[in-house]
């Protein structure tokens, strides 16, 4: 389980701090698919980023199956379970998909493995198993890489940062099926994607909506998602406010 405990966040600008996190708490209990959306800006991927470990709060405390990992580092917090999907993936020269594989589940995986993790991700692996990380990897390619190294990881706890960026129809349809069954997997584990899509909200246990760095409404599914879909466009808003204007 992960248990956030009054977290706030704050980042020097122009020689003023900027609070971007404020004051937030929240649980995410084994088994459980958590959906975090919410407005641009709103704080997500600072929140992702404090889970992984790639951000330190400013207060507050991180705690892993009891354990307070606030000041352990991403590779401590790896070892103990955290796996992350960036929203935008870190590409490795030197290093080809298969050794990325082979670190992610942490010992040998024969080829044949491999392949399997990279075809669920609907990359054909006989193309891509010994390709370099590098640029000549497409945005969409390298995403799916690194879901396929998310996967293989079988994590305590996986966190995605928007995994439907950059990824095409096709691909995004496959993406859907990966979640849903990694939520039938999910054992003793828990999953906490972050994401705009109406899709991957529609199979998440709990919802959670973020907007300017704090909770602003957190439940099952069921409770928070018709709202969502039901919101007024920012578009329509604007225009019914120009309306009221005239
Ligand atoms: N290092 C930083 N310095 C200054 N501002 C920052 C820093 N990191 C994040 N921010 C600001 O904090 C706010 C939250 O950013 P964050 O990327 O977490 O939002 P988000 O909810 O993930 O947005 P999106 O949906 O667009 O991906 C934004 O206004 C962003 O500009």
């Amino acid at each position: 389980m992960l248990e956030l405990k009054n977290i706030s966040f704050s980042v020097a600008e122009e020689g003023a701090r900027k609070e971007i996190i404020h004051d937030l708490s929240l649980k995410v209990d084994n088994r459980k698919f958590v959906v975090v959306t919410g407005p641009n800006g709103g704080g997500k991927s600072t929140l992702a980023r404090l889970i992984a470990g790639i951000e330190k709060p400013t207060s507050g405390r991180i705690l892993l199956d009891g354990e307070d990992v606030t000041d352990k580092s991403v590779t401590e917090r790896a070892r103990r379970g955290i796996g992350f999907a960036f929203q935008q993936p870190v590409r490795f020269k030197g290093l080809e998909v298969i050794d990325l594989l082979r670190l992610a589940v942490g010992k040998d995986l024969l080829v044949s493995e491999a392949c399997e993790y990279l075809a669920e991700v609907g990359l054909c692996a006989r193309d891509y198993i010994n390709r370099e990380v590098n640029a000549s990897l497409s945005g969409g390619e390298l995403k799916r890489i690194e879901i396929a190294t998310v996967l293989a990881r079988r994590a305590k706890l996986s966190v995605f940062d928007e995994p439907e960026a950059g990824i095409d129809l096709w691909s995004f349809q496959n993406l859907i099926r990966i979640f849903k069954k990694m939520r039938e997997d999910i054992k003793d584990s828990s999953i906490v994607i972050i994401s705009h899509q109406e899709r991957i909200l529609s199979i998440a246990d709990e919802i959670v909506v973020l907007a300017e760095g704090r909770i602003e409404k957190q439940g099952p599914r069921a409770e928070i998602f018709p709202a969502l879909v039901g919101t007024e466009s920012a578009v329509d808003v604007c225009h019914k406010l120009k309306q009221g204007e005239a």
